[in-house]
Parts: C-alpha cells; sequence; structure tokens
C-alpha cells in the first residue's frame, strides 16, 4: 500500500502552541471556550484524523470511495475540493458517522470512531450542512439544546458568548429562526454546535448559499476558531478562493480518491491530469 500523503504543515504548531498554552488572564477573556482537547505531549502524535482503507459502494455495486488514505493534523483548516460526485461529502459523512464504512478504518485521535459512542463522537465532531436547519423555538433554545440533552442548562451569559464566537450580537438570542436570514442562521447552526465543545468541525459547503459579506463573516469565524481554540476544521468548498483564503492544506479528491495533497498556494503544482483540468476550470 501507498503511504499516505502527511500533511505535515507549519500552521500546526503555530496553532496547537496556542490552543494548549495555559492562558493569561487577557487571553481567558479573548478564548470565549476552551475546547476540551488533552494535551498531546510532546511523544503524542499530533494527527486528528488518521484514514486508511476507506471504500464505499452503492447499492448497485458502483464505486463511491476507491481507498481513502489520509492523516490529518490537528489545529489545521483542511479544505476538500473536486469535481461534482468525486466523494467530498461522502469523505466528510464518514468521520462522524453519517455512514458506516463496510472497509476501511477511520482513527479519531487514535481511536477507531467505530469503538466510541456514536453521540458523544458527534459531540466531539459537529458538522455544518450547506443550507441551516433550526429547530423551532427561539436561538437560545436552539443553542441550548445539546448541552440540555446532557443535563447541562446553559446561562443566558454562556449564551452570548456562543452568539459572539459565532460573530451575532446577543440580541439574536430571543429571536425565532423564521426571523433570520439565510447568513444569520447558517452563524446560529454554527453557535449550536460549538455549544456542544467540538474538538472538529466539518463544513460542507457551508456559505455557498450566502452572500460574500456573510461568506467572509463565517471564514473569520473559522479562521478565529483554528488560531484561538486550536479547532480542527475540515471544509468542502467548490470556492476554490474561498479554500485559498482559509485552508492550510488543500486534499484534491477525483473520483473517490485524494490524488493530490497541496498547500492552497501551490495548487499550480497539481500533477493528476483531471486534478490540473479541474483547477484550469475553477
Ligand atoms: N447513499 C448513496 N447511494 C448511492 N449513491 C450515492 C450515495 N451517496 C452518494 N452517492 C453517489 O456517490 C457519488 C459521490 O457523492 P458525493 O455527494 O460524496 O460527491 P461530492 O463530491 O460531494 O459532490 P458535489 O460536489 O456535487 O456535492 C455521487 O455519484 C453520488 O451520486
Amino acid at each position: 500500500m501507498e503511504s499516505p500523503p502527511s500533511l505535515s504543515l507549519s500552521p500546526l504548531s503555530i496553532s496547537l502552541s496556542h490552543a494548549h498554552k495555559t492562558p493569561s488572564l487577557h487571553e481567558e477573556q479573548e478564548l470565549l471556550f476552551v475546547v476540551d482537547v488533552e494535551d498531546p505531549g510532546p511523544d503524542e502524535p499530533q494527527t486528528k484524523f488518521r484514514i486508511r482503507d476507506l471504500t464505499k459502494k452503492s447499492d448497485a455495486g458502483v464505486p463511491i470511495l476507491n481507498g481513502i488514505n489520509v492523516d490529518i493534523p490537528k489545529g489545521v483548516i483542511v479544505g476538500i475540493i473536486g469535481p461534482s460526485g468525486s466523494g467530498k461529502s461522502t469523505v466528510l459523512r464518514a468521520l462522524n458517522r453519517l455512514w458506516e464504512p463496510p472497509s476501511g478504518t477511520v482513527f479519531l485521535d487514535g481511536r477507531d470512531i467505530c469503538d466510541l459512542d456514536v453521540l458523544s463522537l458527534r459531540r466531539k465532531v459537529g458538522m455544518l450542512f450547506q443550507l441551516p436547519a433550526l429547530f423551532e423555538g427561539t436561538v437560545a433554545d436552539n443553542i441550548r439544546y445539546g448541552p440540555q440533552l446532557r443535563g447541562k442548562k446553559l446561562s443566558d451569559e454562556e449564551v452570548y458568548k456562543l452568539l459572539r464566537l459565532a460573530d451575532l450580537d446577543p440580541s439574536f438570542s430571543a429571536k425565532s429562526g423564521g426571523e433570520l436570514s439565510v447568513g444569520q442562521a447558517q452563524r446560529v447552526a454554527l453557535a449550536r454546535t460549538l455549544a456542544n465543545k467540538p474538538e472538529v468541525l466539518l463544513l460542507d459547503e457551508p456559505t455557498s448559499a450566502l452572500d460574500p459579506i456573510s461568506t467572509e463573516n463565517i471564514e473569520d469565524v473559522l479562521v478565529n476558531l483554528k488560531k484561538k481554540q486550536g479547532m480542527t476544521i475540515i471544509i468542502v468548498s467548490h470556492s476554490i478562493k474561498q479554500i485559498q483564503r482559509i485552508a492550510d492544506i488543500v486534499c484534491l479528491l477525483v473520483e473517490g480518491e485524494i490524488v493530490e495533497v497541496l498547500k492552497p498556494d501551490n495548487l499550480s503544482e497539481a500533477k493528476h491530469p483531471m486534478a490540473q483540468r479541474f483547477l484550469e476550470l475553477s
């Protein structure tokens, strides 16, 4: 088996050192919450996800993923790009067990995700989709929902902090979902996901329905989550420009295979012919 693409890049050490050091009082005010990640220690690998031989076929036997092998480091933004139907969403959905791999393994912090309780996995690995689906009730009700399932009631102040983290004014907490624009609702969905203190965010085209200003707001929030919280973020996007703006690493998927792993400034170095063509036309 070929060794998987290595994704060790310098931004990793920068964001990790920020995420794991003890914050000063000033930084504590800046860090609206601290992600419950175990300090990896000097000898621990800094890999968040290790994906090995991940394959999937449709019910009719058509290959969807043809053996995905990749290591995703902690505390970076990874962009997944590729032609329509190449399997981007399918890879993303494997990482919090929205489907179970018939063959292949996904390790999170060294543990097979199939050995983890699925609800705690999904708390650690939050996901946002293209269109936000808010529950009935107020924005605050939405944000409180996840912690409430575990018997924790968030205070008003905690709700406000999460709203600020998602770049929304605290006054939004009393609004109902129907009063919000899609961009605002997407940020509420993000705050709701963050209420579970995830270590990883999976984002499936989270800004494709948003205007450029809302898109920029979400991108800023994501970059801050990486820098200030040390969060690992994996984003599928059809916008190469977006990926170049925010990602540290780009995985290029073609026909169910990762054919290139590149830094965002080096996409022109892609060698795979279909990857080159895709990038030329994008
Ligand atoms: N449950 C399923 N059953 C059958 N085929 C599926 C299933 N899920 C996905 N597929 C097929 O797998 C392929 C990959 O789908 P996927 O949504 O992962 O691609 P994608 O790269 O995210 O596409 P897009 O950019 O258009 O969103 C597509 O051909 C799709 O039709």
